[in-house]
């Protein structure tokens, strides 16, 4: 029997992913202002190992050495973000040439090797000046969002042909706001919706900015995490219904829809304001793609013990988690592109980040790094992928996470999802076998699958 083929549509674009504060280093170098992630990762207690953004990777100065790996894997396009507080040192007003400048020499080397630029507005770090003003609590960071997207827009639009408004709201507010965990470490139920509705605000003041000055493509990434009932118990179908609205619907249906889903007040009850008409009409803007960073699966059910949503994700038995705890169910990526599409239309979509932290023997053979359980992992997604685009996904590319081993977040440099391993004592860098098969697959447009 010939083997199926995975060759995907002409003009595929395919990329890698990273984030400023993950991987640059330098957090304060020439003119930079602290970000949130500057101080909560210096806050003790906070960060796994008490590691740090200080070094990272060391982008800021070897972002050339690292357009090298890109252009070894054949990548046609690179998905960073930039550090708002390097541009804007206190998020507003005063612009920091030399932080502009980073982002502008960054663009010009990855042009010059035919590489195309995907830039990202937010990635998590937020200017600590802003957040000392109320942050994503404050309504005024919408005005203030646009106008550094403004600033980046006339700096560098002329080179960058993608731009992402934010990545990730949600783990912005479950994370940040709700739960603590991450930056900038707030726990209130009162807070978190007010933060949502703020970052959609932002994103489509951003949006606006953009169709006033750009000249390209602007979009928004979302995690999606597709939901499925433990049972087909009355009380774990309604469980899964919640934890879906709130992680997969509470921030892409007002951007895209103008509208919150019921299961939001229902999570929240008293804590769920009542937003404004108005905020609507700016959530919702024409957006050119949207980004999906896709990970992993949850299977739901009932807690009335876990709060706010009173449900709780099941382990699986007999299936592969990742070093993050997150199962391997590339199912779920079919899944969640057929839903995407079947609730809001036929818009272009991106797999902004896809990937997989996995423990891997330091086992180097011809200066390459074994990494069998990510390589498999891969292998799975794209077909996946493969398995959408046939259903009738318009699914325009797709970006690993991430190029380089680099600091996942409060989890420090622990967990590996690097194409490349990095070596934070020396910053050497060593391909996996995963970026070996990722350049293979780029190079014949998936047909090696
Ligand atoms: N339970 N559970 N569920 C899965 C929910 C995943 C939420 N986290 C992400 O998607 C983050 C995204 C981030 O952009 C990047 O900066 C991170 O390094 C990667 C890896 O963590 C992913």
């Amino acid at each position: 029997m010939s083997r199926p083929s995975f060759r995907f549509p002409d003009g595929f674009h395919w990329g890698a992913a990273t984030s400023a504060y993950q991987i640059e280093g330098s957090p304060l170098a020439d003119g930079a202002g602290p970000s949130i992630w500057q101080r909560f990762a210096h806050t003790p207690g906070m960060m796994a190992n008490g590691d740090t953004g200080d070094v990272a990777c060391d982008h800021y100065r070897r972002y050339r050495e690292d357009v090298q790996l890109m252009k070894a894997l054949g990548l046609h396009g690179y998905r960073f973000s930039i550090n708002w507080a390097r541009v804007l040192p206190e998020g507003t007003g005063r612009v920091n040439p030399k932080g502009l400048d980073f982002y502008s020499r960054l663009v010009d080397e990855l042009l010059e090797h035919g590489i195309a630029p995907n830039a990202t507005l937010f990635h998590w770090d937020l200017p600590a000046a802003l957040d000392d003003r109320g942050g994503w609590l404050n309504r005024d960071i919408a005005h203030w969002f646009a106008e550094y997207a403004e600033v980046m827009f006339k700096a560098l639009d002329d080179r960058v042909p993608r731009w992402s408004t934010l990545n990730e709201p949600w783990v912005v507010t479950d994370g940040g706001y709700l739960h603590g965990a991450l930056a900038p470490g707030h726990r209130s139920k009162y807070e978190a919706p007010l933060a949502a509705h703020n970052l959609m605000r932002a994103s489509g003041a951003g949006i606006q900015a953009y169709r006033a000055h750009g000249r390209h493509e602007i979009g928004v990434v979302f995690n999606i995490e597709p939901k499925y009932p433990h049972s087909d118990r009355a009380e774990d179908v309604a469980a899964t219904r919640r934890a879906h609205a709130y992680m997969n619907q509470q921030f892409a249906d007002p951007a895209l829809l103008g509208s919150y889903p019921p299961e939001l007040k229902e999570i929240f009850g008293d804590a769920w304001p009542d937003f404004p008409a108005d905020d609507f009409k700016l959530t919702k803007q024409k957006v050119d793609f949207v980004g999906i960073n896709y990970y992993t699966r949850a299977v739901v059910k009932h807690d009335p013990n876990q709060y706010p949503l009173q449900a709780t994700p099941v382990r699986q038995p007999n299936r592969t988690y990742t070093e993050t705890g997150w199962e391997v169910f590339e199912q779920g990526l079919t899944d969640t592109l057929t839903w995407f599409k079947q609730r809001y239309g036929d818009i272009p979509l991106y797999i902004t980040e896809n990937g997989s932290a996995f423990y891997d023997p330091p086992v180097v053979e011809n200066g390459v790094l074994d990494d069998p359980l990510r390589t498999s992992y891969l292998r799975k997604h794209l077909g996946a992928l493969h398995k959408a685009i046939a259903a009738g996904v318009n699914l325009k590319g797709y970006y690993a996470w991430s190029l380089l081993d680099n600091l996942e977040w409060s989890l420090g440099f622990s967990k590996r999802f690097g194409l490349y391993h990095v070596d934070f004592a020396t910053q050497q860098r060593t391909p996996k076998a995963t970026a070996k098969l990722y350049a293979q697959v780029i190079a014949s447009n998936g047909s090696v699958l």
